[in-house]
């Protein structure tokens, strides 16, 4: 069973198209969603999260059409993040906890608890005066204690430091040993999503560029680093783009099957990848 299904979804706004948008997250899997600004990923996951409704094309998540009535029934199911968490003002960890008691059947007062203690976080300090890290390690919190199957994180952790951002990758790790459980995730950390995910969708412009396997992506692509001879020298389609390298060379993005065998070629990261497609997608 897939955790999200997205079938030939377009959503237009004023000077952005999102465009014939197909996309399936497998039950299980961790999908890493990734894009310039404005490439159109939180649209993306308001269209999910039925908070946008598609001009066309069909959005499942969980089983369930994300702009059908029973939708609502499975929000228990889905613990989201946001880039900007949304608890009131005036209320406290403590409090943001009580009122979660009451809003989710499942909630988990214990494991909430547990976070709090994780993460450092405040017990009786209102929410206004959180930072924005604080901020958003409580959203994390409250978004794995009402024990959902799918979590949605839109810029989850932006803003975290290094340290806690690496415990929370490493939480999300944990969510996903239960067979049922999956993660989209978009973020601008693309070292993160490297560690993190199965999968890898990559919005430019709002059209997919590729969804694929985090591991047949780095088995696929090679740098090549060398003059600018050798490069020419490659077959048609072999090269996807290139860039001067500081020694006077030139450093280029290839497809390993189109390089001849003896080429030596560097392991790209997915960061690598996703620089180097925008920039192939430029000069076309
Ligand atoms: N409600 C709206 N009305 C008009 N335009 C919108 C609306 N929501 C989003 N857009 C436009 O859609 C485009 C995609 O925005 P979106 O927020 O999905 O991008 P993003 O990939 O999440 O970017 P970022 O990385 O900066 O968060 C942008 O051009 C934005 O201005």
């Amino acid at each position: 069973m897939n955790a999200i299904e997205l079938s030939h979804v377009t959503k237009h706004f004023p000077g952005f198209t999102l465009q014939d948008l197909s996309l399936t997250v497998p039950s299980g899997t961790i999908c890493g969603l990734v894009g310039e600004n404005g490439a159109g990923k939180s649209t993306t996951i308001r269209l999910l999260m039925g908070a946008l409704r598609p001009d066309s094309g069909t959005c499942t998540v969980l089983g369930a059409d994300s702009a059908a009535p029973e939708f609502l029934s499975l929000k228990e199911d889905i613990g989201v993040v946001l880039d900007e968490a949304y608890f009131p003002e005036s209320l406290n960890a403590l409090q943001v906890g009580g009122v979660m008691a009451k809003t989710y059947r499942r909630w988990d007062g214990k494991q909430y608890q547990n976070y709090l203690t994780r993460f450092g976080l405040p017990e009786k300090k209102p929410f206004k005066d959180f930072s924005r890290g604080m901020k958003m390690k409580l959203a994390i919190a409250v978004a794995l204690s009402h024990s959902p199957r799918l979590l949605v994180l839109d810029e989850a952790t932006a803003g975290l430091d290094p340290i806690v951002r690496d415990e929370v990758l490493e939480i999300f790790n944990e969510f996903t040993r239960e067979e049922d459980h999956s993660i989209l995730i978009s973020s601008h950390i693309l070292s993160d999503l490297e560690k993190l995910c199965d999968y890898i969708a990559f919005l430019h412009q709002g059209r997919l560029l590729f969804c694929d396997e985090k591991d047949r992506l780095l088995e696929e692509y090679g740098i090549f680093v060398g003059t600018a001879d050798q490069v020419n020298s490659l077959q048609d389609g072999a090269v996807v783009a290139r860039e001067n390298s500081s020694f006077g060379g030139v450093r280029c993005l290839v497809k390993r099957a189109l390089v001849p065998a003896g080429w030596a070629l560097e392991r790209p990261t997915v960061e690598d990848i996703v620089l180097f497609l925008v920039k192939g997608a430029k000069e076309q």
